[in-house]
C-alpha cells in the first residue's frame, strides 16, 4: 500500500515517509521533537523545505496507514482548499478530545457544524466587542496598579515582567468576563471563596479546568473509571482534581445559562432593574432562544461545550501572541515609537482607567499601526501552525515550481524566487491536504524578498500596495475561519496601545550584552503545545514621564 500511495503522489516533489500522522495524539505529545528538522513536517521548518524542493506544494506519505499527504504554502491553492467544502473538510477526529462537555463548533462538520455556527455567529457581535474593550481597560488598569506597586516597593525604575504569566492571567480574566459575565478582578481574594452551592469559586474553577485540559483530553475514559474504583498513586489525585474542576466549572456555566434565560424571558429585565452584559454565553442563550421551534437549537451541554471552547481557544492563542508582540516591541524600539505616537493621539492625557461602551468604536479605527503590529506578530508566530483537511473526492490543485536566489546583505537575507511556473497536482480521494500556515507566512512569492524581517507596515495598504489577504492565515479563512478574530484583535490592540502609552518596553538588563540576533533567539524562543508557546518571553517596563 505504500507503493500505491507513492504512485498517487505523481510528480509532486518530496515523497518522504512520515512515521506518524501529523494531527494525532502521539504527534501532539511529541511536539517539535518529531519529525526531525529538515524533514517534511518539521514543526519550525517554515518555508525552508519548500525552498529546498523548489515547490509550493510538497508530498509525503504517512507510514502507519499509507495516506498520501500534500503540504501547501501557496495562497491560491489554499484559497481553494478553504472554500471548496464539499472536497476539503475539517479533520474533526483531531478535535474529538475537545468535546469535553458535548459536541461543539470546533469538533463538528456538515449540518451539525452549520447549526452550531448559525447560533454562535450572532454571539460575537459589536456589543460583545465593545464589552471586550471596556473589560480589557478595567483589567489593564488593575495590572498596571500591580506593576506600579512593585516598582514603588523595589525602588527600581525598571520592573521585570514575566510576560507569559501576566498575559495569560490578563487574557483569562478578559475571556472569563466577556465570555461568562462573571465580574472578577486581578487581585481580589474574595473571588476565591466558593459561593453557596459551589465547590469552587468561578475564577479558580476556570483556572483549574484550563490547567487540567491536557490531562483531560489525553486521558482515556477507562482510566477515569479505573481510578474511581481503585486508588492509583500519583494518577488518581490528578484525575480527581481534573474531574472536580470540570464539574465545578459546569455548575457555574449552568448558572449563567439559567440566569440569562430568565433575564431574556423577563423581557430583558424590563420588570426589574435588570441588566446583563453582552457576554458570549448570554448572547449564545439569546441566539438559541431566538431560533424558535422550527429549527433545532443547542442543548444545554452544547451551549456549555461551545463556551468552554471559546474559553480555551480564546485565551491561550491571544496570550501567546501578545507575549511575542511585546517582545518584538522591546527588540524593535522604532516600532514601539510608532505605536506610542498612535496611542498619544488617541489618549493625549494618558491611558483611561475606565472605558464606556462607545470607546471601542471610537478607538479601533485609530489603532491601525498597532493592529498591523499584532498581525505581523501572528505572521511570524501563528498560534495554529498547520491545519489538516481530509480529501473527500479526487481533485487537482495548482501549485508553483521555482528556483531560489538568496542574497546575503549586511542586515538581512533577501530571498528572491525566480523561474516561477504553475503546475497541476492531482489530489486523490482519501489523502490529506495540509494547510501549512507557518510556511505560507514565510513564502517570498506573497510577502516579498524581506519575508524574514519584522515589518508591521507590510499590513498597511497604500495607494500602490494592497497587503496579500489570502497569504495571511493566522485566523484561517473561509467559512471555518476563527469566530473570535475580532474579539482577540480588540483585546490585543487595547493591551498593546495601553502598555506602550504608559511604559517603555525594554530588553531585560541581563540580556543587553548579547548581540541583536542572540537577544532575538532567547527572547523569541518557543515550543509546541496546544498552540505555539513562548518559552522565555520577558521584558522590563519603565514608566514614561
Ligand atoms: C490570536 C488569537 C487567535 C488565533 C490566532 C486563532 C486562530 C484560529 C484558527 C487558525 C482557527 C481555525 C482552526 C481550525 O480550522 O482547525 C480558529 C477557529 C476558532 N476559533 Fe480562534 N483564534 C484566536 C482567538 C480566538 C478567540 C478569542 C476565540 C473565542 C473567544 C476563538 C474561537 C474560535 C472558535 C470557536 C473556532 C472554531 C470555528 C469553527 O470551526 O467554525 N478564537 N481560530
Amino acid at each position: 500500500s505504500i507503493n500505491k500511495a507513492h504512485k498517487s503522489l505523481g510528480d509532486c516533489p518530496g515523497g518522504e515517509i512520515m512515521v506518524l500522522h501529523p494531527f494525532r495524539t502521539l504527534s501532539l505529545v511529541l511536539g517539535s521533537h518529531f519529525p526531525f528538522p529538515g524533514q517534511i513536517g518539521s514543526y519550525f521548518g517554515k518555508f525552508s523545505l519548500y525552498k529546498k524542493y523548489g515547490s509550493t506544494c510538497l508530498s509525503s506519505i504517512v507510514f502507519s496507514n499509507a495516506i498520501p499527504t500534500f503540504w501547501l504554502s501557496d495562497a491560491d491553492a489554499i484559497k481553494v482548499v478553504s472554500t471548496d467544502r464539499s472536497v476539503f473538510q475539517k479533520d474533526v477526529e483531531a478535535y474529538e478530545t475537545l468535546n469535553i462537555y458535548g459536541p461543539n463548533l470546533v469538533g463538528t462538520e456538515g449540518s451539525d457544524w452549520k447549526r452550531h455556527r448559525r447560533i454562535a455567529n450572532p454571539a460575537f457581535n459589536e456589543a460583545n466587542n465593545a464589552f471586550v474593550w471596556s473589560e480589557t481597560t478595567r483589567f489593564i488598569t488593575e495590572w498596571f496598579t500591580e506593576i506600579d506597586q512593585s516598582q514603588a516597593s523595589s525602588k527600581v525604575s525598571n520592573v521585570p515582567i514575566d510576560l507569559l504569566k501576566d498575559l495569560t492571567q490578563l487574557t483569562l480574566l478578559i475571556i472569563s468576563s466577556a465570555g461568562f459575565s462573571r465580574r472578577v478582578s486581578w487581585n481580589d481574594d474574595s473571588s476565591l471563596v466558593p459561593p453557596p452551592g459551589h465547590t469552587m469559586a468561578f475564577q479558580p474553577a476556570v483556572a483549574s479546568a484550563i490547567h487540567h485540559t491536557i490531562v483531560k483530553i489525553l486521558t482515556p475514559d477507562f482510566l477515569y473509571s479505573l481510578c474511581s474504583k481503585i486508588d492509583i498513586p500519583l494518577i488518581s489525585p490528578v484525575l480527581r482534581e481534573t474531574t472536580a474542576s470540570f464539574d465545578a466549572l459546569r455548575m457555574h456555566m449552568l448558572e449563567v445559562v439559567s440566569s440569562a434565560r430568565a433575564w431574556i424571558l423577563d423581557n430583558k429585565g424590563a420588570a426589574k432593574d435588570g441588566k446583563m452584559d453582552a457576554a458570549l454565553l448570554r448572547n449564545l442563550v439569546e441566539a438559541n432562544l431566538a431560533e424558535g421551534s422550527d429549527y433545532r437549537g443547542l442543548t444545554d451541554d452544547e451551549l456549555l461545550s461551545n463556551t468552554f471552547t471559546f474559553l480555551l481557544a480564546g485565551h491561550e492563542t491571544s496570550a501567546h501572541t501578545l507575549c511575542f508582540a511585546v517582545v518584538f516591541l522591546a527588540l524593535y524600539p522604532e516600532v514601539q515609537d510608532k505605536i506610542y505616537d498612535e496611542a498619544v493621539k488617541l489618549w493625549p492625557d494618558g491611558v483611561p482607567e475606565v472605558a464606556d461602551l462607545s470607546a471601542y468604536k471610537d478607538s479601533m479605527p485609530k489603532l491601525e499601526y498597532t493592529i498591523a503590529t499584532f498581525h505581523e506578530t501572528l505572521r511570524h508566530f501563528p498560534s495554529v501552525a498547520r491545519l489538516g483537511k481530509p480529501v473527500h473526492a479526487d481533485t487537482t490543485l495548482k501549485a508553483k515550481r521555482f528556483t531560489t536566489n538568496i542574497q546575503h546583505t549586511k542586515f538581512t537575507d533577501l530571498q528572491e524566487l525566480s523561474n516561477v511556473e504553475e503546475f497541476v497536482v492531482p489530489i486523490p480521494k482519501g489523502s490529506i491536504v495540509i494547510v501549512d500556515i507557518y510556511a505560507l507566512h514565510f513564502n517570498p512569492l506573497h510577502w516579498g524578498s524581506d519575508v524574514t524581517e519584522f515589518r508591521p507596515d507590510r499590513f498597511i495598504d497604500t495607494e500602490s500596495y494592497r497587503w496579500p489577504r489570502d497569504a495571511f492565515l493566522a485566523f484561517s479563512s473561509g467559512p471555518r475561519s476563527c469566530i473570535g478574530q475580532r474579539f482577540s484583535t480588540t483585546e490585543s490592540a487595547c493591551i498593546l496601545a495601553s502598555l506602550v502609552r504608559k511604559y517603555e518596553i525594554l530588553v531585560p538588563g541581563d540580556l543587553k550584552s548579547l548581540s541583536f540576533e542572540e537577544r532575538k533567539k532567547v527572547m523569541l524562543g518557543c515550543t509546541t503545545g496546544i498552540t505555539l508557546t513562548p518559552t522565555s518571553a520577558r521584558v522590563e517596563l519603565k514608566k514614561r514621564v
